[in-house]
């Protein structure tokens, strides 16, 4: 079987992206994913994205992370994904579309795509760290300077830790930078290392920097090792809505694989 794919990188977060509305792809196939996303044996991805016909929106996009289950949402997915749907010609400058965390509008212009992510209104501060999900869940914590960090070390032991059980959560590792600009660099569940970016992270982040009181701004700059992201929000009730993940999505390559 010859199975078509696309190759996106969203600020070096990558992913291989599959037209699934014919619905051939063998979904449930956990080892066959890890393996299109093995960067030795396979095409190499963080994660693998399928996009598949919904009855009320545009298209429904399916998230996979590299270890071949299926996952929460991927901020920096659902960027490419519409940049995806914009080359299929099935969408031009807007969309609405369903992921698992419900439905998500989407603006493209050039290569820049801006995501509407879910509200959220349920954050837990400690002295220590801060925690929220903005569709994938994010532990968040300042450092003197994130360049120091061993990430896969130190994002696997909270990552592992009693803190999250088994199904365990996302690391995010942040220094300010300017009143409105932060580093962030991320250790993602699911690909088990760290990732050049992540998108429901640098949303966190951008929301966690604010309701502790380290910027005032609402739009945030979020320099990420594979470039920069902007996080723009609006405080509502003891949370935030109208949030936006924005960034350039990117193809790299198309391809077919064989199996
Ligand atoms: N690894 C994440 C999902 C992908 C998140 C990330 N790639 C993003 O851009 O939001 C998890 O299992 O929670």
């Amino acid at each position: 079987m010859t199975i078509p794919f696309s190759k996106y990188q969203g600020t070096g977060n990558d992913f291989v992206i599959i037209d699934n509305r014919q619905e051939l792809f063998a979904k449930n196939d956990t080892k066959l994913i890890a393996r299109m996303c093995d960067r030795k044996f396979g095409i190499g991805a963080d994660g693998l994205i399928l996009l598949e016909n919904h009855r009320d929106t545009d298209f429904r996009m399916v998230y996979y992370n590299a270890d071949g289950n299926e996952s929460s949402m991927c901020g920096n997915g659902g960027r490419c994904i519409v940049a995806f749907a914009k080359a299929l010609s099935l969408i031009s400058h807007s969309t609405t579309f369903m992921a698992i965390d419900g439905l998500h509008e989407a603006q493209i212009k050039g290569d820049i795509v801006y995501l509407k992510m879910q509200d959220v209104n349920n954050i837990k501060s400690t002295a220590e760290y801060t925690f929220l999900d903005t569709g994938s869940p994010h532990h968040i914590e300042l450092c003197e300077d994130v360049k120091n960090i061993n990430v896969k070390a130190e994002g696997a032991a909270i990552r592992y830790s009693s803190l999250y059980g088994a199904a365990g959560s996302n690391v995010n590792f942040v220094t300010p930078l300017q009143e409105d600009t932060f580093a962030v660099r991320t250790y993602e569940r699911g690909v088990e290392d760290e990732t050049l970016s992540c998108g429901t992270g640098v949303t966190a982040v951008a929301l966690a920097m604010h309701k502790q009181g380290k910027t005032h701004s609402k739009k945030i700059e979020l320099q990420v090792e594979g470039g920069k992201l902007y996080v723009s929000f609006e405080p509502y009730e003891d949370g935030y809505h109208n949030i936006y993940l924005i960034g350039p999505a990117q193809l790299v390559f198309k391809g077919t694989w064989e199996c």
